[in-house]
């Protein structure tokens, strides 16, 4: 019996979870490490478990940007390495030797802990990210080609319009507002959708967010 999960090839989905006060471990502090603890130290407690660490990771260090231990993986016992993940929701495996990488994942599953394998497409991908505002696009090409992944990160970023963050804040006001007025919810998404549609709107946003509120409140008679 075929069921649709059998038809469906690509394992993945993207989900959007709420990293506040959550501990991400990244095991491996080179060019990699620092990139995963860029994404994820400013909404994450980040931990960096490392022999070394790169310029920009010793700064964040420095900051208290991220927590650092100092630790050669090779010496440690699988209890210690445990203890280092035990609290964790995230680890990444990110040192350059994957005999180390490979045991770091093994625990984290046995564990129970989410792990991403920065050298293979495994149960976590960290996708490309943009972010505008509250709006956030995620990219991956389910581990085939990070290069295509940045690229189409690149090219959508050029394609979205410079002032998407005003709409967003001229909806988010609309929407809240037009709750209270407007009680026929097919009548809100209709004024909303001739919000976004009007050019004179867009125009106005970047110049007055005033003014162009102004022309959105017309919309409701
Ligand atoms: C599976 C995955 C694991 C994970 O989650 O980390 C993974 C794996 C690997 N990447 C490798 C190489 C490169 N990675 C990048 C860039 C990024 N890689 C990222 C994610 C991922 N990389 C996950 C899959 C994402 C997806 O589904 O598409 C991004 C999106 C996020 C981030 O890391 O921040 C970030 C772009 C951020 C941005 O700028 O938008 C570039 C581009 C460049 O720098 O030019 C190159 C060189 C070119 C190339 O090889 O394509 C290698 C070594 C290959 C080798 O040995 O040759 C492996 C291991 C392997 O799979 O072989
Ligand atoms: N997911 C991705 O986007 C990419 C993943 N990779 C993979 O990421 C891994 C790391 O690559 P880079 O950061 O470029 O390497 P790197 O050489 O810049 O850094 C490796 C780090 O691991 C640490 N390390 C190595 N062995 C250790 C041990 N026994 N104990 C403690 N720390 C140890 C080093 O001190 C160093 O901080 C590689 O396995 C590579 O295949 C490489 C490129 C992109």
């Amino acid at each position: 019996m075929t069921t649709p999960t059998q038809t469906n090839k690509n394992p993945y989905l993207p989900l959007w979870i709420d990293f506040t006060d959550k501990i991400v471990v990244i095991f491996g502090g080179g060019a990699v490490g620092e990139r995963k603890a860029k994404r994820f130290f400013e909404k994450a407690m980040v931990t960096v478990v490392s022999s070394s660490l790169t310029p920009t990771l010793s700064e964040m260090e420095a900051n208290d940007s991220i927590l650092f231990i100092e630790k050669d993986l090779s010496d440690l016992s699988d209890g210690e390495i445990f203890d280092c993940m035990s609290d964790a929701f995230l680890v990444i495996a990110a040192t350059s030797d994957s005999e180390v990488n490979r045991r770091i994942i093994s625990m984290a599953k046995t564990a129970g802990v989410l792990v991403n394998d920065t050298e293979k497409a495994d149960e976590v991908i960290i996708p490309s990210l943009i972010e505008r505002g509250g709006l956030q696009i995620a990219i991956s090409s389910s581990g085939e080609s990070p290069a295509v992944t940045k690229y189409a990160r690149m090219t959508i970023e050029n394609a979205i319009d410079d002032n998407l963050e005003l709409m967003i804040d001229l909806q988010n006001e609309m929407r809240e507002y037009l709750k209270t007025v407007v009680s026929d919810q097919k009548k809100r998404q209709e004024i909303l959708w001739d919000i976004m549609n009007d050019e004179e709107i867009w125009k106005l946003l970047p110049a007055d967010f005033e003014k162009a509120k102004e022309k959105a409140m017309g919309k409701q008679n």
